[in-house]
């Protein structure tokens, strides 16, 4: 439907498309309410107790005569097991305490400790003064058993570097652990806290190339404090053997070896990935673009800013923005996105989405963060026609029509579908997750949208056999194993189980057939996904099309450029092809019939 007026969705029977199907519970309040409570008070540090200079610069023998004299001032939490920060040590009052540990450090540690419990995120502490972040200032109080002093946009971002660094190299980084350790006993029963700054020292060391003393100084001194002296000197002993075999470059890695199970088991250490999805790509993609894959996974991800044109700014106001905050960028060559990569250049030059968020651009309605893969891609095809695009460019919306988006949250391709109305037309954004749906709704107020979008909180499964409602297309972005997106996602590969890809493709079968059902006659559905899986792609597209034979598939050809095209017809960027997020989307239409 090229331009027309607004064409409203036909209905086939009795609950309409403005009519939620409301559920009982939100599935994302279990997961937001089990932070820490975020109940004890904890006093301030007091900043002027110790000299923050003292003792810098050097790791001193324990009971040496040169090391500097005990820090009286420092009060601990006697008993403290970081094991148990939660309720019984929620009501228990942390002294008040001077320190001399480095707090981002600190936080990073326990940082660690809560995603290793599954109960943090690696981007947790994403905003300055947010309730997240203040939650786990508590919580990493309550578990050090003294205060931190307010972390600076710096110390934030350098938080999150090494956290989500150290979650991404943890098979590596753990298996040099036990190899420095005397003994595999003392690796398997080091306490979690210890384990987790070592990790950090290591990965400051071998990862972000941060200044020998500085690495040991500061663990040492942190592994002191927050545990015990002893824990302190197993550091210092463990990160100045590193730094000797790192210095003669023998570091103790396995070969690659023996079957090819024991070759994906050496791999797996060697780059740090499971030893399931190691062998499942050697298996796809053979044996160089698997290590190639792996090599993005772990390199500093971009990501990519789309300004939103919907409320009147061009690339060149946000790019004066960008270099007013000093924020290194790239152009993309798509010409609404700009590119800014994540993680420390070095040591002191941090390279951060999080100063655009902090100085409110997304706030202001200015940008949006947003993969390429899901945008629009703007070049001129061989024939001249303009307009050649990914995700969003599959669906192709066009003013006038409708459009309902089956697994909207949180609303990335919804509100770049929107911005492709033209101000005429409607979307419909669906989703089970009611938290979710808000921040989508939120965007769109903000980004000037929400006139051409309304919310639907159901399960797809559910609204699809009760609605009437047909629309002109369908988009389905599933959830899926994001096995294409594992660059941003530090602790996705750790989370995913190979079991996981199974239960998805159930799902991803079942919504199919759910989205399948609002199509109008001659409508296009879209199915997508994050992931570079072909069980979750284009076998799920087979499958459908058999089950389905009122579907065809359409090319994507001549909505995508040509290099995004695959054999059978199919939407799909990959990392190392195309050095944006893994995709795919296939394109179906609906028989007149
Ligand atoms: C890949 S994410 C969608 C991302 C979104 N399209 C975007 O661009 O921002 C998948 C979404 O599917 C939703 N979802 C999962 N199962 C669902 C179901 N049965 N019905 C509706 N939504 C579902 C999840 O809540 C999640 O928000």
């Amino acid at each position: 439907m090229e331009g027309g007026a607004l064409a409203l969705p036909h209905f086939r029977s009795r609950v309409g498309v403005g009519s939620p199907i409301l559920l009982s519970a939100d599935p994302g309040a279990a997961r937001r309410s089990s932070g820490a409570s975020g109940r004890s008070r904890v006093s301030r540090v007091n900043p002027g107790a110790y000299p923050r200079s003292a003792g810098r610069g050097r790791t001193w023998k324990r009971d040496s005569p040169e090391a500097p004299p005990r820090r009286s001032g420092i009060t601990r939490v006697p008993n403290r097991s970081p094991e148990m920060p939660t309720e019984r040590a929620g009501r228990t009052k942390v002294s008040n305490v001077n320190l001399e540990v480095s707090h981002h450090r600190a936080v990073a540690a326990v940082r660690l400790l809560r995603i290793e419990k599954g109960k943090a995120f690696v981007d947790l502490l994403n905003e300055k003064g947010n309730s997240s972040g203040e939650n786990e200032m508590s919580y990493v109080e309550r578990t050090l058993g003294f205060s931190i002093r307010c972390l600076d946009n710096r110390d934030i971002r350098l938080v999150t570097v090494i956290v989500a660094g150290t979650v991404r190299w943890k098979r590596y980084l753990d298996y040099l652990i036990m190899s420095l350790c005397s003994e595999v006993k003392v690796f398997r029963e080091m306490e979690p806290l210890l384990l987790q700054i070592l990790r950090i020292g290591f990965f400051e060391i071998l990862k972000l190339n941060v200044p020998a003393y500085a690495a040991v100084d500061e663990n040492v001194r942190l592994a002191k404090v927050a545990l015990r002296p002893g824990a302190g000197n197993l550091v210092n002993a463990i990160l100045r053997k590193l730094l000797l075999l790192k210095e003669a470059n023998s570091l103790p890695l396995p070969k690659i070896e023996g079957d090819d199970r024991a070759q994906a088991r050496a791999l797996s250490i060697i780059y740090s990935h499971p030893v399931w999805m190691v062998r499942r790509w050697i298996r796809f993609l053979g044996k160089e673009e698997a290590l190639k894959l792996m090599k993005w996974n772990n390199s500093d991800p971009h990501f990519s800013i789309r300004v939103n044109t919907a409320n009147g700014y061009t690339r060149a106001d946000l790019i004066d923005r960008l270099e007013s905050l000093q924020v290194h960028y790239e152009k993309s060559t798509m010409d609404e996105f700009v590119r800014i990569q994540e993680g420390m250049q070095n040591y002191l030059s941090l390279f951060h989405v999080q100063t655009v968020l902090q100085a409110g651009l997304l706030k202001e309605g200015m940008c949006a963060v947003q993969d390429e893969s899901a945008g629009k891609f703007p070049c001129l095809s061989d024939s001249g026609t303009s307009h050649l695009s990914l995700v969003v460019s599959v669906v192709d919306p066009q003013p006038g029509e409708t459009i309902i988006d089956c697994c909207a949250a949180p609303g990335g391709k919804t509100l770049f579908m929107a911005a492709r109305l033209s101000g005429q037309g409607k979307i419909w954004a669906l989703d089970i997750n009611k938290g979710r749906l808000r921040i989508l709704m939120e965007a769109a107020k903000l980004h000037n949208l929400d006139a051409m979008i309304s919310d639907i909180h159901a399960d797809l499964r559910l609204y699809a056999k009760e609605t009437t409602a047909t629309f002109d297309k369908v988009l389905l972005d599933a959830p899926c194993s994001g096995l294409g997106v594992l660059s941003k996602r530090a602790d996705l590969r750790w989370n995913r189980q190979f079991e996981d890809l199974e239960e998805l493709m159930c799902l991803q079968d079942e919504l199919l057939d759910s989205a399948s059902m609002l199509v109008k006659p001659g409508g296009i559905l879209v199915y997508s996904t994050c992931s570079i899986d072909p069980e979750e792609n284009k076998h799920r597209i087979t499958a459908f099309v058999q089950r389905h034979p009122d579907f065809v598939l359409q090319s994507v050809h001549g909505y995508v450029p040509a290099e995004f095209v695959t054999d059978e017809g199919f939407y799909s960027s990959s990392p190392t092809k195309h050095s944006i997020d893994g995709a795919f989307a296939a394109r179906l239409v609906r028989s007149v019939l």
